[in-house]
């Protein structure tokens, strides 16, 4: 097993170019379902999610051919199975967006549950509901759902109590082939899910309010094939910026997506951060700037997400001031707390804030990732730690980050993988 080595570093400094974004691209991969014709995607990040997509693509009849590093066309003439196995589903929750595709599809699907993993729970029964009231029937059976469908089916009105992006996505996907119009009401809106409309809409599907709590999805009888470009990772870019900013450096973000940054950027010139933007990029300079803890309390977005937040902390440890972090979307996404309290980080935990006293000096020290996000707030906490920092079960880290020891060494950090 792989692990990642951190030294203390300089501030880090010089330009750094953005993936496609895993959580676009994810249910991007999926439309290859809804059609018999051939679909191009380009800008797909190289990562662990992406194999594993590629290979419950596979066994389901899919052909997948990398055209390069980042493209992939996948051409789904005919389907040979309606089922994801849990050998497949279990490393990838988004495994579940498979559902409302192969539903549409053939009338028949059956996956396994994806189970909780170690942020929390992360049922399924809004994708469920949604189905239902389309005019699935669903059974969970042995750990799998298993849903059919006789005939297409129908356009419907729901309403989500909860917003779900993957809920949202997989819905759409459903309805995009649906006898009549769905309308998704309280719908998530975050930028992936306006990035999955704008490519079924390429597709021939006819929807419209993505990007608002309301969608209308008027069902079309067939799709087309597709030639789509994944949007930038919003996440790995605000990523790269905090390490910057907690490095007291001077980094432009190419190949960026500004717009889908707000809450992020607005926080990290709250904590003293000086931010320029153009139209894919964004520039972030914190050489001659005090940085200054936060308070930040995710939301669905357009609000403070849910993915930046191990980041934040790992900032408000070093920044000066008192920083509280609140966590509203999962029960249990707190696990880098131990691990950078390992590291020296003063920060309490009280209920689902993370307070931190601020100014902590952090000193290296062996840190388990427990997370995909955990892992990144415990590389930025390495950059400043005086000595090394040995970050074990980087798998997480693949899941979700193309490249990041060369990303960050480019930048001037000192960091190494060895295996272990
Ligand atoms: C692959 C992908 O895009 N992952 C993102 C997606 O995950 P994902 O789509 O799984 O997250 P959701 O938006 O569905 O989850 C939001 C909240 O709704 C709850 N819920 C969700 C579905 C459901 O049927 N019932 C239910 O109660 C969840 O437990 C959670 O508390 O959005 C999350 C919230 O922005 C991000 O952190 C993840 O990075
Ligand atoms: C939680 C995340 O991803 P997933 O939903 O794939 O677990 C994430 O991207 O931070």
């Amino acid at each position: 097993m792989d692990k990642l080595i951190i030294k203390k570093s300089p501030p880090l400094n010089g330009e750094v170019v953005i993936s496609g974004a895993k959580n676009a691209a994810l249910p991007l991969l999926m439309t290859s379902l809804l059609t018999a014709q051939p679909c191009r995607y380009s800008n797909v990040p190289q990562l662990k999610d992406i194999s594993t997509t590629l290979a419950l693509l596979k066994d389901l009849g899919v052909g997948v051919e990398q055209q390069d590093t980042n493209t992939v066309l996948l051409h789904a003439a005919e389907l040979s199975s309606d089922t994801a196995s849990y050998e497949l589903v279990r490393t990838m929750r988004a495994s579940i967006l498979v559902l409302g595709p192969l539903l549409a599809r053939l009338g028949t699907a059956n996956v396994s549950l994806p189970g909780g993993c170690a942020i929390g729970a992360r049922p399924v029964n809004l994708h469920l509901e949604g189905l239902e009231k389309m005019g699935a029937v669903i059974n969970v059976d042995e750990g799998y759902v298993r849903a059919s469908v006789d005939g297409r089916l129908k356009g419907a009105r729901i309403f989500m109590d909860i917003v779900s992006v993957g809920a949202t996505e997989n819905l759409m996907m459903a309805a995009a082939l649906a006898d009549g119009e769905t309308v998704i009401e309280n719908a998530a809106r975050e930028p992936e899910i306006v990035d999955l409309a704008n490519c079924l809409n390429s597709m021939g599907a006819r929807i419209s309010g993505a990007g608002t709590d309301k969608i209308r999805i008027h069902g079309v009888e067939a799709l087309n094939g597709c030639d789509y470009a994944v949007l930038p990772d919003r996440i790995e870019t605000g990523t790269y910026l905090v390490a910057a900013a907690v490095t007291g450096g001077h980094v432009k973000c190419l190949n960026a997506a500004p717009e889908t940054l707000d809450a992020v950027l607005s926080k990290l010139q709250q904590a003293g951060a000086v931010i320029t933007t153009g139209k894919d990029w964004i520039e972030l300079d914190r050489s001659n700037t005090p940085l200054t803890a936060v308070k930040v309390k995710t939301a669905p977005h357009p609000g403070f997400p849910t993915d930046m937040q191990a980041q934040f902390v790992a900032l408000n440890a070093v920044a000066k001031g008192t920083g509280v972090i609140t966590e509203t979307i999962f029960e249990n996404r707190f696990m880098h707390v131990p691990e950078l309290q390992r590291m020296g980080a003063e920060i309490a935990l009280e209920t689902n804030s993370a307070v931190s006293k601020g100014e902590s000096s952090l000193k290296g020290a062996p840190v388990m990732a427990t997370d995909l996000r955990a892992s990144a707030s415990l590389i930025i906490a390495g950059l400043v730690a005086e000595g090394e920092t040995h970050i074990s079960r980087i798998y997480h880290l693949d899941r979700g980050y193309e490249a990041i020891e060369h990303k960050l060494g480019g930048l001037g950090a000192v960091v190494s993988r060895v295996s272990e």
